[in-house]
């Protein structure tokens, strides 16, 4: 149960952020009288960033905000979603409502918080896109649309991610280049390209600072993913833990790009953080491992010999799985901003049982 002033405490500390620090004052050579200067400008200097999280209570939001409050600080970023933050979020730094379907909602945040890099996570992930397409369209593309909107008319830099959702089956699987047909059969795969093509156009036509990364499935420990095709890799680690055994939603040959958590959220740090002269494209894939329920299953079996992995394949996910790439790849990115990953499938897999097991203490 959520406590009355739990719910009361953000507004407090929006309250309090907006208040917050004031203009800086500098004589002006022309006058010599003391007057403010607006200094809220995107530049590539990254000193005291100002940053809003759209849907930030999913699965990668609040990780992103602790690696981004340690280097800017905490008030620095406002994480916002549309659902009741837990007690220890509110207690992590400021957070706020934002439903992204208003584009007046997100612009006064923005403003008030004088926001300078905007980084939308919100949307309906594959599965549950699947499940209900009219809200799929709503978040993933109408509101999309509100947040670069507001990104471009107040000159932020935006950041969306995409997937390897956004290809498909006519795009080559082994390895999927950064530019190759993409042609997506999910909602969530279509929203993707839409999003990435309007970053791109935005990027283009009114120079606004648009910056997209392919994420593969993330696989994290302290966070639970929120509805995509990806997610049995996650849930394999809990139930190998509580029980031993796992009945796995898609074939055991079933080869997916995926990432550890901490690999995805530095990559998009260090991408967000690179000057933009160095960019010869504004939408990368990152990659880092590939792997079926089999090889995972066998990794951990080197830790639980006993576990135990079958199968019952949903035929809607297996499609999905089916269509996205195998291997990913990513050189664009290695070589134009230094991208490399830490995690392979060995050390992601003893990572996820050491902090699963934490957890349990
Ligand atoms: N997690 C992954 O494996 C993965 C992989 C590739 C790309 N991505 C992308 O990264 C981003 C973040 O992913 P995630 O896994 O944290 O997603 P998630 O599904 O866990 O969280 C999405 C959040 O969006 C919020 N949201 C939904 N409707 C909203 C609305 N109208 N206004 C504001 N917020 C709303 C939800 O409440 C939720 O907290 C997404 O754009 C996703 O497509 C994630
Ligand atoms: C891959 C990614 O976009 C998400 N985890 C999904 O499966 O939908």
């Amino acid at each position: 149960m959520k406590s009355l002033s739990n719910l009361f405490r953000p507004s407090i500390k929006i309250l309090a952020e907006t208040a917050g620090p004031k203009p800086r004052l500098s004589l002006c050579s022309s006058t010599s009288r003391l007057c403010a200067i607006p200094h809220r400008h995107v530049t590539d200097d990254n000193r005291d960033k100002r940053i809003v999280i759209t849907g930030g209570l999913g699965q990668l939001g609040q990780g992103l905000a602790k690696k981004l409050r340690r280097k800017y600080g905490k008030d620095n970023v406002l994480l916002t979603d549309i659902r009741i933050p837990e007690d220890q979020t509110v207690d992590d730094g400021p957070f706020a409502y934002a439903d992204i379907l208003s584009y007046d909602a997100i612009k006064e945040l923005v403003v008030n918080h004088r926001a300078e890099w905007l980084i939308h996570f919100s949307a309906l992930l594959s599965a549950v896109g699947e499940m209900n397409v009219p809200l799929a369209v709503k978040v993933n593309i109408n509101g999309m649309h509100n947040v670069l909107d507001v990104a471009n008319d107040l000159g932020l830099r935006l950041f969306i991610p995409s997937t390897i959702g956004a290809f498909g089956l006519d795009s080559p699987h082994d390895p999927t280049p950064d530019v190759c047909v993409q042609r997506p059969k999910t909602i969530y795969g279509v929203s993707k390209v839409h999003a990435e093509l309007m970053g791109e156009y935005y990027n283009h036509r009114f120079n606004l600072d648009f910056r997209c990364l392919r994420y593969p499935g993330v696989i994290s420990a302290d966070s639970k993913p929120g509805g995509g095709t990806t997610d049995y890799a996650v849930e394999i680690f809990h139930k190998a833990i509580a029980s031993g055994e796992f009945v796995c939603n898609v074939g055991p040959d079933t080869r997916m790009p995926m990432m550890q958590i901490d690999d995805c959220l530095n990559a998009t740090v260090k991408f967000m953080e690179t000057d933009s002269e160095k960019l010869s494209q504004r939408v990368y894939n990152i990659n880092a491992m590939s792997f079926t329920p089999e090889e995972v299953a066998r990794e951990i079996r080197k830790h639980i010999p006993q576990f135990k992995i079958t199968y019952n394949v949903d035929p809607m996910l297996q499609g999905i799985a089916d269509s996205w790439p195998d291997i990913f790849e990513d050189v664009n990115a290695r070589k134009e901003w230094g991208w490399s990953h830490e995690y392979n499938l060995e050390k992601m897999v003893v990572y996820m049982l050491e902090a699963i097991r934490k957890q349990m203490w």
